[in-house]
């Protein structure tokens, strides 16, 4: 594979004046693939990959740690040349500080390049196993609503403020109307949105182009369609990668980055990594043909139960609120 540009190339400067690489390697990984995760995530740095996404919820952050750490020792890379993203999961919506020191501790690191509110919710209680992360009861009773989910973000906020913890602070999930209360109550805009994109996505009833006029910028996930790949098979993607002599991950990928978003794109396998990096250069009638088949065609991979009501579009859940407003 040759390409006379990068992904690797591109990054945004941030509202706070921090830079953000334009690609990442995702680590929401199945807790079966958890021993996958230190070699994707070495295979990822050694490609010229600088960015990893991670959560508190995803338990991935011991593997990713051990990899960084391994690196670090042997001299491949240095902390300061990376961007690492933690985020505060809602079973923790009253506990930043505890949630984070987890993540800290868990990653080996010092600090976090950015740290986001998972979601705009809030969860009280346990699962039936006694653990807070996903808290249905034995009836399947998600729950939620536990306090005002703006405390996460206020509480993330005054963290930076008063430990070393913290470059730069951002959300996920959150719809125009959360962004817009977050700015008018704490002042502080968010540096990132962090939600579901890709072309089946292309409409998302304005938010991109309020993200924009506030300068929020855009992570992009479940950019191959999640855990089933769901876009990786697509004709009119197979069509672009066969057209620019490239890959399908890497069509995926530059629908993103030369529209100035953060893909966030997730493997355990180093070959596919490793072709994350090549730009496959779309040029404006591509996109916009990948746009229109996807607003003819639309598809949103990532359906939890939380996310209902958020108001998303094509948001499908057992509770069956097949769109929310
Ligand atoms: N803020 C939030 O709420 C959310 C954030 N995220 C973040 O975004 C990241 C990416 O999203 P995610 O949902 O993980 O999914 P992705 O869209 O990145 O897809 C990942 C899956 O695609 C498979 N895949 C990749 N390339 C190919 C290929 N060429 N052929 C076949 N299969 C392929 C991978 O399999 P394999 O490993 O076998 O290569 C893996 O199972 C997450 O890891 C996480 O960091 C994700 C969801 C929600
Ligand atoms: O980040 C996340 O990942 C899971 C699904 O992969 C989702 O529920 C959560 O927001």
């Amino acid at each position: 594979m040759s390409s006379n540009t990068s992904s690797l190339d591109y990054s945004i400067k941030l509202n706070d004046g921090n830079v953000i690489p334009s690609l990442a390697l995702g680590t929401a990984t199945p807790p079966e693939e958890h021993e996958a995760v230190p070699e994707a995530v070495k295979a990822a740095i050694r490609a010229g990959i600088r960015h990893i996404d991670t959560a508190w919820y995803y338990g991935t952050e011991k593997y990713i740690g051990k990899a960084l750490k391994e690196l670090i020792d042997a001299g491949e890379i240095k902390r300061e040349e990376l961007f690492i993203t933690t985020k505060v999961w809602p079973a923790l919506w009253d506990r930043a500080e505890t949630s984070i020191k987890k993540s800290l501790e868990d990653t080996g690191l010092e600090y976090f390049d950015l740290v986001l509110q998972h979601w705009p919710q809030t969860f009280k209680g346990t699962d039936k196993n006694g653990l807070p992360s996903r808290p249905y009861d034995e009836n399947g009773i998600l729950h939620f609503g536990a306090g005002d989910y703006l405390e996460t973000y206020k509480q993330i906020i005054d963290l930076r403020k008063r430990t070393n913890w913290i470059k730069s602070v951002g959300v996920s999930n959150f719809h125009i109307h959360h962004l817009k209360r977050a700015i008018e109550e704490t002042g502080v805009v968010p540096a990132v949105d962090q939600i579901e994109h890709h072309y089946r996505l292309a409409d998302q009833i304005g938010l991109i182009e309020y993200a924009k006029s506030q300068n929020i910028a855009i992570e992009a996930y479940a950019v191959f369609g999640s855990s089933i790949a769901g876009l990786i098979d697509e004709p009119i993607v197979k069509k672009f990668a066969d057209k620019y002599g490239t890959t399908v991950n890497s069509v995926l990928i530059s629908y993103h980055v030369l529209n100035n978003r953060i893909a966030l794109a997730r493997s355990k396998t180093p070959e596919r990594i490793e072709d994350f990096t090549v730009l496959t250069p779309l040029t404006k009638d591509d996109i916009e043909e990948l746009d229109k088949a996807g607003i003819e065609n639309p598809k949103r991979y990532i359906t939890d139960d939380w996310g209902v009501g958020l108001g998303f579009k094509h948001w499908k859940t057992k509770y069956s609120w097949e769109e929310s407003k």
